[in-house]
């Protein structure tokens, strides 16, 4: 299994914001705190070791964002070219051999996802670990934005995007990619509902 220090943690909050009025989604406040920051807590509230860094991925009001602490990178693909976008400029940035990427609109993402990711890269194999959730109808729905990724994959993610690629379950289906189940509603059966408006956000706030 791979090691908490293996890995840094990026935070994607890099979108237009569209669903939510072309708002920055990860500067509004989720109980009192911006959601980019309460998504970055929540990194470092993992299980287990913590991870050896992180940083936050967005495009806008970056001074804003710094004031968060860690390091705050823009994406380098031009025009919101979506979540990968994001992914690409994580790999770009990262110093450890491994990525783990959250969205900022998610606020209750599980306290032992990177645990549970790590343990997919038992299998020697293994490129990419991605969450899914098992909804009510024991269906496995993918949770493409939460992604363990090996480094090596910048090229390749490189070459994609380049080739006009945006869809993150395209760009995995090119490499091993294990599908991590979280058994819900074990855990918190909300614990990737993500906020797209923000009556949603407000929908979270208050169960
Ligand atoms: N870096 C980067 N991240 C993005 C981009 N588009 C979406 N994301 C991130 O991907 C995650 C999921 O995206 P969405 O839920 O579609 O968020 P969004 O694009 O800001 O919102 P909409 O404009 O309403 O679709 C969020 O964490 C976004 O910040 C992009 O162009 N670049
Ligand atoms: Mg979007």
């Amino acid at each position: 299994m791979i090691h908490s220090h293996q890995i840094t943690g990026l935070v994607l909050a890099g979108g237009r914001g569209s669903r939510m009025g072309g708002a920055d989604k990860g500067l509004q406040n989720f109980n009192g705190t911006p959601l980019a920051m309460h998504t970055l807590l929540r990194l470092q509230m993992q299980e287990g070791d913590l991870l050896a860094e992180q940083m936050i991925n967005a495009n806008r009001n970056l001074a804003a964002y710094e004031a968060f602490g860690v390091p705050v990178w823009p994406d380098t693909l031009d025009d919101f070219a979506g979540p990968l976008a994001g992914f690409m400029t994580g790999l770009e940035r990262c110093e450890t051999p491994y990525l783990l990427t959250v969205p900022c609109d998610t606020p209750l993402y599980p306290l032992d996802l990177a645990v549970r990711l790590a343990q997919a890269f038992e299998k020697e194999d293994t490129e990419i670990a991605m969450a899914a959730a098992r909804e009510e109808d024991g269906q496995l729905r993918a949770q493409p934005v939460f992604c363990l990724l090996k480094l090596e994959l910048l090229e390749s993610l490189t070459a994609f995007t380049q080739g006009g690629g945006r869809k993150i379950d395209r760009w995995t289906a090119e490499h091993h990619t294990v599908i991590v189940p979280f058994d819900l509603p074990a855990d918190d059966p909300r614990a990737f509902f993500n906020a797209n408006t923000l009556a949603e956000l407000h929908a979270l706030e208050n169960p």
